[in-house]
């Protein structure tokens, strides 16, 4: 079939697409414990549910990961189609709820909605389960082991979505798996929900393999966090519409700034430590951005296709102009020393010098170099902690809920060593190792990258 022979309506004549599905194998605690009994869940006679026909899943309901075809090509017939079980109650459980002891933790950074998933957790459990025995790991991974749990009931999380942060407390480093998991045997945990980036996903998936290894009867589910939306094969990460708002009124005041300065630059920093989404999609939701500086489109400073050429240009243009730049971008061009090129955070992630402080002096030195006596400013915001410690939008806040509901009703049915999280809008449970090998980059190849492109019309710093 050649592109010509794709009819261009397609209702009058209809393709008919062949598919060859590979169902993704999602671990379940029946793999090494064979005879775990089942039960009936507790929804079946829980008053606010009165399950409808088809309201229950079962393993052969799947999302397919690929929605999108070529009818010209081939490709379609390709073998690799990968099908995820998908997300929601099913009739049959392993657990019985009064003998569910669960554990909660976050890691890593903040996000907004990390209090809507432990909310929603102990809501789903609680409400939903009947589970009564549900307690908070303190300050990630380390609380484990180095400090007592806290014991949690569905009347104290009541307001928990309207606060920004971790009612549980997070930190970086710690990761002690021997002592995470002795932990987790020594207080008899059943469930353990694990929130975190993609560094607490890798973690999770040695816990995993370890409670698998020691056959422990405990189900271990992850739902991925991060404001930098750089976990793969998911949609997109929870918070991170939260946070491209917040960066989006960032951007508003550096342009109100520029906008009201002789050859003004509005210069914001944003969060992304090794990818940009957050500054592309508040450059594509705010329109007033100039230039958006990302870490997978590598730029130059000076001479053709430069950035100081093209502000040059919008300058004159325009007498003002909003540069944007997420915190990885342009780190190889900053001087640093050799100290600065081994630093670490707590859990090995590097240590970036500032790129907005940097870009500042150097947008200042080229000023006075190439246009002495002419008036100049630039005003460098950065908002740091504002985009991520704030609360969910709404959003994210039902988002937040439907992950922590999927996680929940996962684990009940005695999956593990998975993650709950949408996959083409529809919620699925992807294996944990799966996803901490995958990261999603901006693709500066793809339509978004050149609809940036096109609407900032900014050199492709290629020339
Ligand atoms: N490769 C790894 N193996 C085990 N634990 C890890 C690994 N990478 C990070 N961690 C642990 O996961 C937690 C969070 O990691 P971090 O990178 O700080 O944040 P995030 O999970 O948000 O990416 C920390 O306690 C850290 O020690
Ligand atoms: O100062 P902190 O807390 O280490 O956080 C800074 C980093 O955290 C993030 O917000 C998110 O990182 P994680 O999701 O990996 O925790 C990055 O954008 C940023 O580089
Ligand atoms: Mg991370």
């Amino acid at each position: 079939m050649s592109i010509n022979d794709v009819p261009p309506n397609a209702e009058q004549h209809p393709q008919t697409l062949a598919v060859d599905v590979t169902l993704v194998r999602l671990p379940h605690l029946t793999d090494y414990l064979p005879h775990l009994q089942t039960h009936t869940t507790p929804l079946e006679h829980n008053n606010y549910y009165s399950p409808p026909d088809g309201f229950y899943l079962s393993h052969s309901d799947v999302i397919l990961r690929r929605t999108i075809y070529d009818l010209s090509t081939n490709g379609l017939y390709s073998s690799h189609h990968s099908a995820y079980h998908r997300a929601g109650p099913r009739k049959q459980i392993f657990y019985q709820p009064q003998n569910v002891r669960a554990a909660i933790v976050t890691c890593g950074g903040l996000c907004p909605g990390l209090n809507t998933v432990i909310r929603e957790l102990v809501v789903g459990l609680w409400e939903q389960y009947g589970v009564r025995e549900i307690f908070g790991i303190k300050a990630g991974y380390r609380g484990f082991y180095s400090s007592d749990p806290v014991r949690i009931d569905v009347k104290m999380v009541h307001n928990w979505h309207k606060r920004g942060g971790t009612v549980l407390e997070t930190s970086r480093g710690g990761f002690d798996l021997h002592k995470i998991v002795n932990a987790i045997e020594d207080r008899g945990y059943n469930q353990v929900y694990i929130i975190g980036g993609d560094g607490t996903l890798r973690g999770a998936v040695k816990i995993f393999n370890e409670i698998h290894r020691r056959k422990l009867n405990v189900g271990v589910a992850a739902i991925p966090k991060t404001v930098d939306n750089d976990v793969g094969i998911i949609d997109r990460s929870f918070g991170f519409q939260t946070a491209v708002e917040k960066a989006q009124q960032a951007i508003s005041a550096a342009h109100v700034e520029a906008e009201s300065a002789p050859n003004g630059i509005g210069l914001v920093k944003l969060m992304g430590r090794s990818t940009g989404h957050i500054a592309l999609n508040a450059t594509l939701s705010s329109r007033d951005v100039d230039c958006c500086l990302i870490p997978e489109n590598e730029f130059y400073l000076e001479g053709k296709g430069g950035l100081f050429e093209f502000l040059d240009e919008r300058l004159k243009e325009n007498g003002h102009a909003v540069v944007v730049v997420a915190e990885g971008a342009g780190q190889d061009m900053i001087p640093r020393t050799d100290a600065q090129k081994q630093e670490e955070d707590e859990s090995g992630n590097p240590v970036f010098l500032d790129v907005g402080v940097w870009l500042k002096s150097e947008l200042k030195r080229w000023w006075e170099r190439d246009h002495e006596g002419e008036l100049f400013t630039v005003k460098f915001i950065d908002p740091t902690y504002m985009i991520r410690a704030v609360t969910a939008n709404a959003t994210d806040n039902l988002y937040c809920t439907l992950l922590a509901h999927s996680a929940v009703h996962g684990i009940m049915a005695g999956y593990t060593g998975f993650v709950a999280g949408p996959i083409n809008g529809n919620y699925a449970y992807i294996p944990m190792d799966e996803i901490a090998e995958t990261k999603n980059e901006v693709d500066t190849k793809d339509h978004n990258w050149a609809w940036v492109r096109s609407v900032t019309m900014q050199p492709d710093f290629r020339s």
